[in-house]
């Protein structure tokens, strides 16, 4: 198993003070600062205070509270949460699928937080996207090299050259040249979600969100998809936004944690930082979730889960 080599210091740790007394969308004033490597080299992704509502019927409902988040050149970010918690929202934002209320979102110093058109799609160059779905992620119609040389095409780049460069990427993401001539449906889904890593690689981005990126698969396979990920980010020194529920995957690729609650960054540092001394109540809890082999360490661990429960949840959950 590989780990991230460490870029960061250790120090560079915040916590927002538990909030999750709060009900999800009590007020509206941005409260969570977490500043990370701010004053270095300019970030490749620097959000601030991002507050995204979504209409629901006739109200609006707070998915983010003002989250703050930044990424250096070549650095692997995790979020991590529960389900509901705004990592997916966050990570739209950054893409453009979500609609932003107030905050700022740059890339690489280019305020791109409202880019539509040629700005959008210049930006599509910087930045890709990997999802969890590695069945739906791909056109069944299209061949592999069509898919991974797609986002090339679009950006008018001729045949001859986008065939080398796919050529070029099925060999970074280990699968066969002849892959290129075949069909996703002839993919098992771990060679789909390379497939999906080749396309998102193809226009060689500086930041890719990967949401979800290896939730679906079983767990050998997501063993070697993770190894993938640290081999690429050494390969190309690309930065990712790694969105995951998964705390040890996170762990694996990254080398700072993000640690999010009901709309709110609660507590971000270093990977080591977080492990072995999670400051915010939510991040035990999500530590303590993680299970173990040992029976009788899982059931201790599971004790001190209830014990850190939020309240209203029932002692059965
Ligand atoms: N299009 C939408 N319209 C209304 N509410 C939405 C929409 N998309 C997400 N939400 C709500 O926003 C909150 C955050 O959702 P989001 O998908 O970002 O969470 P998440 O942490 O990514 O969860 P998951 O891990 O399940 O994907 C949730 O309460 C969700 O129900």
């Amino acid at each position: 198993m590989k780990s991230p080599e460490p870029c960061e210091t250790a120090s560079q740790r915040t916590v927002l003070q538990p909030s999750h007394e709060k009900p999800q969308n009590a007020g509206s004033t941005p409260d969570v600062t977490t500043t990370v490597n701010r004053g270095e080299a300019a970030p490749i992704l620097d959000v601030a205070d991002l507050v995204v509502d979504y209409r629901r019927g006739r109200s609006t409902f707070r998915a983010l509270h003002g989250v703050s988040l930044s990424i250096g050149a070549g650095e692997c970010v995790g979020l991590v949460g529960e389900s509901g918690s705004g990592k997916s929202t966050l990570g739209k934002a950054i893409l453009g699928l979500s609609l932003v209320s107030s905050g700022s979102i740059r890339i690489d110093g280019r305020d791109i937080t409202r880019a539509s058109g040629a700005d959008r799609r210049r930006l599509a160059a910087d930045v890709q996207v990997v999802f969890q779905d590695p069945y739906g992620s791909l056109d069944p119609a299209m061949t592999v090299g069509q898919a991974v040389a797609e986002p090339l095409r679009a950006a008018g780049t001729d045949r001859e050259t986008a065939r080398a460069a796919v050529a070029e990427m099925l060999d970074q993401v280990r699968l066969p040249a002849d892959a290129a001539a075949r069909y996703p449906g002839e993919f098992s889904g771990g060679q789909r979600q390379r497939i999906a890593i080749a396309r998102a690689l193809v226009r060689k981005p500086r930041l890719i969100i990967c949401d979800e990126p290896v939730s679906a698969l079983d767990l050998t396979t997501q063993a070697a998809v993770v190894d993938l990920f640290i081999d690429i980010q050494r390969e190309t020194g690309v930065s990712y936004l790694f969105i995951s529920h998964d705390l040890g995957v996170v762990r694996r690729v990254c080398h700072r944690v993000s640690v999010m609650y009901g709309g709110r960054i609660v507590e971000s540092g270093a990977n080591e930082t977080i492990t072995r001394s999670p400051a915010h109540p939510y991040t035990r809890r999500l530590l303590l979730a993680s299970p173990v082999a040992d029976p009788a360490r899982q059931a201790e661990r599971r004790r001190a889960w209830l014990r850190l429960r939020s309240p209203g949840e029932s002692s059965t959950t």
